[in-house]
């Protein structure tokens, strides 16, 4: 089993990493009192959720399932936790289990954090893109149809217990949006980790357990360390956020679950770096080596077709890294390198809103 931390002071915690954890009595340590609800949804509960409750015969334990999908990520759904917690007569010396996705961790986080003001917390994680990136770091919230992740809190958990064995039921295109995230990490922090996805990404989509936990421990490692220098986002973890205002946009414009998350990061990360490029700062060669690494992840790398530019900018106009009403984004300043600039024209933006992107992967 692999463990690292994330140093956060008083607020710090393990990720336990490896197979099989279901097995091993891993999350009990970390589990206050008696009490257990384990949030989670329609498409994992029949899965794993009788596993994880094999482990907790000593304590009372309440499963709340929710529906499944970004969709279902928002006031009505949150409120059917508080439903689970309250009939339950749970106090506040409860453990809430967040059990499934993005979407599962996100809810079951602010379900903690509001919950009598705050009850104990913990996260496991079962698709790529939450071992990777949604349950460490402790972003939690539900979206606005004006705007994702617009409501929320950042909340830790106690623990993140990473069992890789959930991917094997995870749908191909869950794990090609995992991927995203993945590549993400080589983009903005290690070049070195964006050369090593060059060489193993086929692996990876065959689920290679040994490449697989190598690219989890080296994308946690890389999120545990920039969280720990920024938890709540003054600075460097906006770096973070690569491709995700525009990513965010095509989302809420979309529908909430037509496109997947990671789906709409990598697009937004193609449009991100087409942009760091045309002011200079990559290669045209890196930006080909990004697009393609994504089109071999299984990722789309151009935008929605009846998307224009204003409809990008309705939701860019909430994105949470503005200030004063600018609009501030992560461009790529080198490979393995990010910065949040608002230093970019009005033009240029434009100009990258309107690309024909189908025209420019052609020679792909
Ligand atoms: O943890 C972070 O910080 C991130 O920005 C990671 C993102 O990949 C993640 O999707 C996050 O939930 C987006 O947060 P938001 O603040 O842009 O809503």
């Amino acid at each position: 089993m692999h463990r690292l931390q994330v140093e956060l002071g008083e607020r710090s915690y393990p990720i336990l990493m490896g197979e099989s954890l279901f097995q091993k009595n891993l999350i009990t340590p970390y589990i206050k009192g008696k009490q257990v609800a384990i949030v989670t949804n329609e498409t994992v509960a029949p899965l794993y959720l009788e596993q994880l409750q094999a482990q907790l015969t000593d304590y009372q334990v309440q499963p709340i399932v929710l529906p499944d999908g970004e969709q279902y990520k928002n006031w009505q759904t949150l409120q059917l936790i508080f439903d689970g917690l309250l009939k339950a007569e749970y106090s506040r010396k409860v453990t809430i289990i967040a059990l499934g996705g993005g979407v599962i961790g996100d809810m079951a986080g602010f379900a903690a954090a509001c919950y009598q003001r705050g009850v104990n917390f913990i996260q496991v994680p079962t698709t790529l893109l939450s071992q990777v990136d949604s349950s460490v770091g402790g972003k939690t919230g539900i979206n606005h149809i004006l705007g994702k992740n617009m409501i929320g809190a950042f909340y830790q958990p106690q623990a993140v217990v990473i069992d890789v064995s959930t991917l094997k039921t995870l749908p191909k295109r869950e794990l090609s949006a995992g991927l995203a995230e993945v590549i993400k990490y080589g983009l903005i922090a290690d070049s070195d980790f964006f050369t090593w996805l060059e060489e193993n990404i086929e692996a990876l989509k065959i689920l290679d357990t040994a490449v697989l936990i190598k690219a989890i421990d080296w994308s946690c490692r890389i999120k545990a360390h920039v969280v720990a220098l920024d938890e709540t986002e003054e600075g460097i973890r906006a770096t973070l956020n690569l491709g995700h205002t525009f990513g965010h946009a095509i989302e809420s414009h979309q529908g909430y679950g037509n496109w997947l998350h990671g789906e709409a990061v990598a697009v937004g990360s193609v449009m991100a770096i087409e942009m760091s490029m045309r002011l200079g700062w990559i290669t045209e060669q890196d930006r080909n080596r990004a697009i393609r690494l994504f089109i071999r992840a299984g990722l789309p790398v151009a935008p929605p077709e009846k998307m224009s530019a204003n409809d990008f900018l309705k939701y860019m106009r909430v994105d949470k890294k503005i200030i004063d009403g600018q609009i501030r984004l992560v461009l790529l300043s080198k490979l393995g390198e990010a910065i949040v600039t608002s230093d970019f024209s009005t033009e240029l933006l434009n100009a990258i809103l309107s690309t024909n992107y189908e025209q420019l992967l052609d020679s792909f």
